[in-house]
Formats: structure tokens, C-alpha cells, sequence
């Protein structure tokens, strides 16, 4: 099997959401979501990186981060978005950090999304 390169990073965002319909966590709550991805490719850029990662949590901290998840389109249904499940964040994170790597002539390759609402309950989205 011919050799890559993998690249894994974690970072933080602070979020409110609720799930509509659910029981407690239709109230109101927030989390420090523990956000990682892990990327991988054969070439790297000028830079001798994958994709630098800073760019990725940027973007996403900067959306998100000490946002209430619930009042962007994408976690709406009612704008034709999903609800902030950990599933569903780790999927929109997924989509978004795709977009990223796709605008890189090196190619890297996202592979999976985990969203880590605590220690005990985490989410994975992609290739696992
Ligand atoms: N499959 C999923 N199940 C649940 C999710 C989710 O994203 N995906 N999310 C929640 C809530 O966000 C909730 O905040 C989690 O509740 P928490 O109090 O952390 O859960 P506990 O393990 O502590 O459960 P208790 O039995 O209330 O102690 C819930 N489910
Ligand atoms: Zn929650």
C-alpha cells in the first residue's frame, strides 16, 4: 500500500442548541463540543501541510463558536436544515471542511468528523 500522510486535529467551540421534540434536551443547553477531523493525503502543499489546520478551526470558530446552533439555516428545519444532534453537527462540520479541502491543488482528503459532546457521548461522520 503506497504511503500518505494523515492529519488529526481537535478544538473547541462552545454552543447552545436544543432539540426540538426531545425531552431535556428540548430545553435550552449548551456544550463545549470537543470538534476533531481527521484528513489525509499523498501530496503535500508549499507549506509542506496537508491543508493547515488553523484555517478549518477558524472557519468553523468563527461560525460557530458561542453561537446557539438552532438559529443558523442548516440546523433549521424549517429553512430546510436538520437538527443539532451531534450527528447532524459532525455531518454540517463534515460538509464544511470538505468545501475547504476542495479548493486545495494538493488534494487532501477529509475522512471523518467527531463531534464530542463529553467524555461519554461523542459522533463521528464520514469514513469510519
Ligand atoms: N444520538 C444522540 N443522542 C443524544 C444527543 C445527540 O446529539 N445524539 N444529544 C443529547 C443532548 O444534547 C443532551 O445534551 C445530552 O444530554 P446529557 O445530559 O449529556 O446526557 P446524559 O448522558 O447525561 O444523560 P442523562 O441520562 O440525562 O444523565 C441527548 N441525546
Ligand atoms: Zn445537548
Amino acid at each position: 500500500m503506497s504511503k500518505q500522510y494523515q492529519l488529526v486535529k481537535t478544538f473547541s467551540i462552545s454552543c447552545a442548541h436544543y432539540i426540538p421534540g426531545a425531552d431535556k434536551c428540548g430545553q435550552l443547553h449548551g456544550h463545549n463540543y470537543q470538534v476533531t477531523f481527521c484528513i489525509e493525503g499523498k501530496e503535500l502543499d508549499q507549506s509542506d501541510m496537508l491543508i493547515d489546520f488553523r484555517e478549518i478551526k477558524h472557519a468553523l470558530v468563527k461560525r460557530y463558536d458561542h453561537q446557539l446552533l438552532n438559529h443558523f439555516p442548516e440546523f433549521d428545519r424549517e429553512q430546510g436544515g436538520v437538527f443539532p444532534t451531534a450527528e447532524r453537527i459532525a455531518e454540517v462540520c463534515f460538509q464544511r471542511i470538505a468545501q475547504l479541502c476542495s479548493q486545495k491543488e494538493n488534494q487532501p482528503r477529509l475522512r471523518w468528523v467527531e463531534i464530542r459532546e463529553t467524555a461519554e457521548a461523542y459522533a463521528r461522520y464520514g469514513e469510519i
